[in-house]
């Protein structure tokens, strides 16, 4: 088939890495027998403490300034690592020309905030020189809240109690008060900094951001990443008034208004086309479309044809459960966000600070070698050595564990590691456990279990309806992607937790999930006919071979009902470590 039809890309901006993945759709060739074909033609990608760290002394994407809990990105980091991953796509002799479409993800709620001059400097860009030489001057402020930022709890406090109840807050917005949701974090530098918030003329989301840069203006937000800003009125569509009234003050409201601008509700289509200085200085087609950009958990979601029942367990930076649902029915100990793409769907989202790295500092004090593929080898012998809660038999106890080597978001506990014990036959008799009873080898599989047990248990009302001929209740497919997706212990001992009726399975773009959501993003946005849904387009053009693994069975009659009789019990031991938080 003439490999000449139009291309998309999807870009992902991570914590700690930019990557970036062309798709090529091939278009039916004649009119009567329709080939469409989604296929990866080209990525390159950005490492950002291998690229840059030197140069902006970051550490995992991040700077921190612990004193006040503060974790933030250098926005001028971003903007070179988004021409050199362009230079990257180029020097692999990618057709840049004939991209028609580009859309992408981006790690949820870090805040850009653009200077009075952003719009001419954007307008104005020249493509002789680097994006990072021309918009220095762009931004009141030269960073970027990130998503593990932890300095804003008196301003949650003050999130919650302005609706009265965290219930009532995640009704109106989706989630109660989070520490990294936009809003709060708006708040708090605008007490810190009133001087770089006065000079702020907009603030983007990070999606939105990297959205303006390659239409050469601020572009509006996205439906769904802006229900990761506790501000968003999800079920009246438009920003809640008390909420920013909280957050700027009675008299601020219309200006911060301003600064946030509008939200757009139609996922697909053009926000306009790509600038100039792209199609300078990397020979980008000057009829290239630019669709909204979203957060990078929504975008997993576009990365297959995902049914209600489904899970996705994204194994980054940090560590999320997704599932998708038709019915809004937000708790403060979760989130719901608007679907990316279809109107009247939601997801449903935890989000684990501890993940990827958690599972590393594990990994790191086990016996053994350094190198990292090595240690993962290590870890994973000893993940599937120990038996499931670390019982060896029915009349051992069963061993549970909280690792947070950062504080926590589900649920809102400082950093601390845990370990109790309980009966393996009922959860009965939860206590401390001794210091004889834990081990390196023994956390490698007990930090698995224990970031899979706050899924299970938190994810029940959503698969409480499922009916997998006469299966307890449970998810149908679980879907792993994220860079921890390689590892088969860790998927192994997912599927003895979670279960899975259906299986466990791996996306061959495992690390890339959401970049590819992105590009197929992208070819909805330009592609669909009146009315098509992303499911119905992606659907048609989707094939299971090639692009998923299965990699472990999941449900496991017997495993999986271990798991379920000590849920109460790891219920309980959190509830007491946050009581003794509080009591502290
Ligand atoms: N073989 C492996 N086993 C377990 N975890 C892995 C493995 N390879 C990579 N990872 C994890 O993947 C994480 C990065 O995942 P990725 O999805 O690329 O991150 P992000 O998108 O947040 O920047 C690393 O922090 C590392 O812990
Ligand atoms: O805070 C959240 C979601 O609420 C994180 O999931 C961020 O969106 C960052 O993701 P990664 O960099 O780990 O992919």
């Amino acid at each position: 088939m003439a490999d000449n039809g139009p291309l998309y890309l999807g870009f992902d901006l991570s914590t700690q890495q930019l990557k970036g993945p062309t798709l090529t759709v091939l278009l039916p060739e004649t009119a009567v027998v329709i080939r469409s074909d989604l296929t990866i033609v080209s990525d390159a990608k950005v490492d950002f403490d291998g690229d840059f760290g030197s140069r902006y002394g970051i550490t995992k994407g991040v700077l921190q300034n612990p004193d006040e809990g503060e974790v933030f990105a250098p926005v001028a980091m971003w903007l070179e690592s988004l021409d050199l991953v362009l230079q990257r796509l180029k020097e692999k002799n990618t057709p840049l020309d004939r991209i028609r479409g580009i859309s992408g993800s981006c790690q949820q709620h870090g805040s850009v905030f653009w200077g009075r001059e952003a719009e001419s400097l954007l307008g104005g860009l020249k493509a002789d020189k680097p994006l990072v030489d021309q918009l220095t001057g762009a931004f009141s402020h030269p960073y970027a809240p990130n998503w593990q930022d932890h300095s804003t709890q008196a301003e949650c406090d003050q999130y919650d109690a302005q609706l009265e109840t965290a219930e009532r807050l995640a009704q109106v917005t989706g989630s109660s008060a989070h520490h990294r949701f936009t809003g709060p974090q708006i708040m708090r530098l605008r007490r810190k900094l009133p001087e770089m918030y006065a000079a702020t003329s907009r603030i983007s989301l990070v999606s939105s951001f990297l959205a303006s840069l390659l239409i050469g203006s601020v572009a509006p937000m996205d439906i769904s990443d802006a229900c990761g800003m506790n501000l968003w009125d999800i079920p009246s569509h438009r920003w809640s008034e008390p909420l920013l009234e909280l957050t700027a003050g009675k008299d601020g409201v219309a200006d911060l208004r301003h600064k946030l601008g509008d939200v757009r509700e139609d996922g697909g289509g053009s926000m306009g086309r790509i600038s100039s200085y792209f199609t300078g200085r990397y020979g980008f087609h000057p009829d290239c479309g630019v669709a909204p950009f979203t957060g990078d958990n929504p975008a997993t979601i576009l990365a297959l044809p995902l049914r209600p029942l489904d899970a996705i367990v994204s194994l980054g930076t940090s560590t999320t459960f997704l599932m998708i649902t038709p019915v809004y029915k937000p708790d403060p100990s979760y989130h719901f966000f608007h679907h990316p793409t279809t109107p009247g769907q939601y997801m449903f989202m935890l989000c684990y600070k501890n993940g990827g790295l958690a599972r590393e500092k594990v990994r790191d004090t086990l016996p053994g070698p350094a190198p990292p593929a090595r240690a993962w080898a290590t870890f994973n012998h000893h993940a599937l050595a120990t038996p499931p809660l670390a019982a060896a038999s029915p009349s051992d106890p069963a061993r549970l564990g909280l690792y947070f080597y950062l504080p926590e978001i589900v649920p809102n506990i400082s950093a601390g590691t845990w370990r109790y014990t309980c009966s393996a036959a009922d959860g009965s008799n939860l206590q401390p456990a001794a210091a004889t009873e834990s081990s390196p080898e023994a956390d490698a599989r007990l930090i698995v279990e224990s970031q899979a047990l706050s899924m299970r248990l938190r994810s029940r009302p959503l698969v409480s309806n499922a009916d997998h001929a006469g299966l307890p209740a449970q998810p149908r497919r679980i879907y792993l992607v994220g860079g921890g997706s390689l590892n088969p212990a860790i998927a192994r001992v997912m599927g003895d937790v979670l279960g899975g009726s259906e299986g466990v399975y791996k996306l061959d773009v495992g690390g890339n999930a959401c970049a590819l959501g992105g590009a197929y993003k992208a070819v909805w946005a330009m592609e669909r006919g009146e009315g098509e849904t992303f499911d119905e387009l992606i659907g048609k053009r989707w094939r299971e071979e090639g692009a998923i693994q299965r990699v472990d069975e999941g449900y496991k009659e017997g495993v999986f009902e271990r798991y379920g009789k000590v849920l109460g019990a790891f219920e309980e031991m959190e509830g007491r470590i946050l009581e003794a938080a509080r009591n502290k």
